[in-house]
């Protein structure tokens, strides 16, 4: 197996797999999220998959970086590693300087609930649960224990009334998924995947089914979160995503092209 090096953006970072904590060479803004190299293979019967090959990748706060890339190029993939859903074979990801990789399970899922906001494709929404109820719990969950480091949030926590109506979901508040349209699902995951007032956020194509206007809607609240510090990695295939990110990282068969 070759060892590929992603985007080279990683090559500022001076890391330490031991303590999980990270520096980067004065002059350059310290990274929210740092991914390097990172590695997934996938095992069906005697089919393996190399998913990802050695993406390395760094987020600034407030940035907003587009990940592009063929179906099957290990988006996804790459996505679920960065949010700590799932673990690289090789590799390390970091958040706000602390390792999120090679963790229990029980600790990701600690500090994703405290610094990471995720909108997947499956949607985020607990099936059992109102809408608000799903927002509820986020801004709960990222509010148990201290905070990794402290002096680093962006901006107040958003109540749940008020991520509500900037979703434009007052009226569905006590809908539950199965309930929601396509694009109503896609907004109430986006409240959220923000109701935790997250540091960075991660989305898997977050407007993948939405028509024009709520997509721009969609766009707006992203832009707003990155616009209050936050740094976005967005998941697109739609150009309109791409046209509002700082920078585009294409992925190719599991590595990030150049
Ligand atoms: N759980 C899994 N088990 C086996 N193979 C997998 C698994 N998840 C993903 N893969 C494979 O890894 C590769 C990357 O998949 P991934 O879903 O990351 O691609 P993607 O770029 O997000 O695709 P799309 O744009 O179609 O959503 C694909 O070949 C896929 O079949």
């Amino acid at each position: 197996m070759t060892s590929l090096r992603g985007s080279g953006a990683a090559s500022s970072v001076s890391s330490s797999p031991v303590t999980g904590t990270v520096g980067t060479a004065s002059s350059e803004p310290a990274a929210a999220l740092i991914a390097d190299r990172l590695y997934r293979f996938f095992r069906t019967g005697d089919e393996e998959t190399l998913a990802l090959r050695g993406v390395s990748l760094t987020v600034a706060p407030g940035e907003t970086v587009a990940v592009v890339g063929p179906s099957g190029c290990g988006k996804s993939t790459l996505l679920g590693c960065l949010a700590g859903l799932d673990e690289p074979d090789g590799g390390t990801v970091r958040v706000g300087g602390q390792r999120l990789s090679h963790r229990p399970e029980a600790e990701r899922a600690r500090l994703r609930a405290r610094r990471v906001g995720v909108m997947l494709q499956s949607r985020n929404l607990l099936p059992h649960l109102n809408v608000r109820a799903n927002i509820e719990l986020a801004r709960t969950a990222g509010q148990t224990g201290p905070r990794p480091r402290s002096g680093e949030r962006p901006s107040t926590p958003v109540g749940a009334v008020e991520l509500l109506e900037r979703v434009g979901l007052t009226r569905r508040a006590q809908a539950y998924a199965s309930e929601l349209s396509g694009g109503e699902l896609a907004r109430a995951g986006l409240a959220v995947a923000l109701a935790n007032d997250p540091d960075i956020v991660l989305a898997d194509e977050p407007t993948g089914e939405l028509d024009g206007d709520t997509e721009q809607h969609v766009l707006e609240l992203l832009r707003d979160r990155a616009g209050a510090g936050a740094a976005l990695l967005v998941v697109t295939h739609s150009p309109r995503v791409v046209a509002i990110a700082d920078r585009i990282i294409h992925l190719h068969d599991g590595t990030v092209a150049s």
